[in-house]
């Protein structure tokens, strides 16, 4: 195999399908083992880089990892990195209830992945942004919180796949992944090459 090629871990499959849309059309290949890491309390960055760490052990080389964060403005960043747990209690219905008190709906998908060379070694992270607003959900319930997130008139579930991978959070962060591979020809050919 030649060319840049990264081992992405997660259990997520919707995850997975929307980082091969992106960086492989960038001729990054994108490898999948699932596993289910655990998920520590802290910022944003502490989760992401814990599940990196526990990654590059069980692995025992190169890995990739992300976390998703759903953070509404009004409640100071919260869900945050819990997003998850909240969407399996509370699902759309309740996560819109928590935002019933306040005019301010607005909120910022964040993903944040992290890449370790393997255990002991530095863990790199690059976040991606996008800002939008929470609204009651429209469109196909395939993928989490898609429908209720709103991003210029129209929820990330109503748009086409192609549109949301061209301005969601993911594609931002792996923007900054992609630059970072592309910007170091030796270290593409000893880290990431096999
Ligand atoms: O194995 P990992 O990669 O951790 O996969 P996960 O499903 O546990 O994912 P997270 O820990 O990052 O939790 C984020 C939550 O947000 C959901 N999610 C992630 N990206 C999303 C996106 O682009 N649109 C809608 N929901 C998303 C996802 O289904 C989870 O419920
Ligand atoms: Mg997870």
């Amino acid at each position: 195999m030649s060319g840049p090629v990264v081992n992405f871990i997660t259990g997520n499959a919707n995850k997975l399908i929307e980082v091969k849309a992106i960086l492989e059309p960038a001729g990054i290949t994108v490898q999948n083992l699932k596993l289910d890491l655990p998920e520590i309390q802290g910022t944003i960055e502490d989760v992401t880089r814990e599940k990196c760490r526990v990654a590059a052990n069980v692995m025992g080389g190169p890995v990739l990892v992300e976390d998703t964060c759903l953070c509404f403005d009004a409640l100071n960043e919260l869900p945050g990195p819990y997003i998850k747990w909240f969407m399996q209690s509370i699902g759309h219905v309740g996560l819109n209830n928590l935002l019933a008190a306040y005019d301010d709906k607005s909120a910022q998908a964040v993903a944040t992945f992290g890449f370790s060379k393997g255990p002991g070694h530095e863990i790199l992270l690059f976040q991606g942004r996008t800002h939008g607003k929470i609204v009651p959900a429209r469109g196909p319930t395939t993928f989490g919180w898609d429908p209720i997130f709103e991003y210029e008139g129209q929820t990330y579930a109503e748009m086409d796949k192609a549109a949301k991978n061209k301005i969601s959070h993911r594609f931002k962060a792996l923007e900054k992944l992609r630059a970072w591979i592309e910007g170091d020809e030796i270290r593409t050919a000893l880290i990431l090459r096999i």
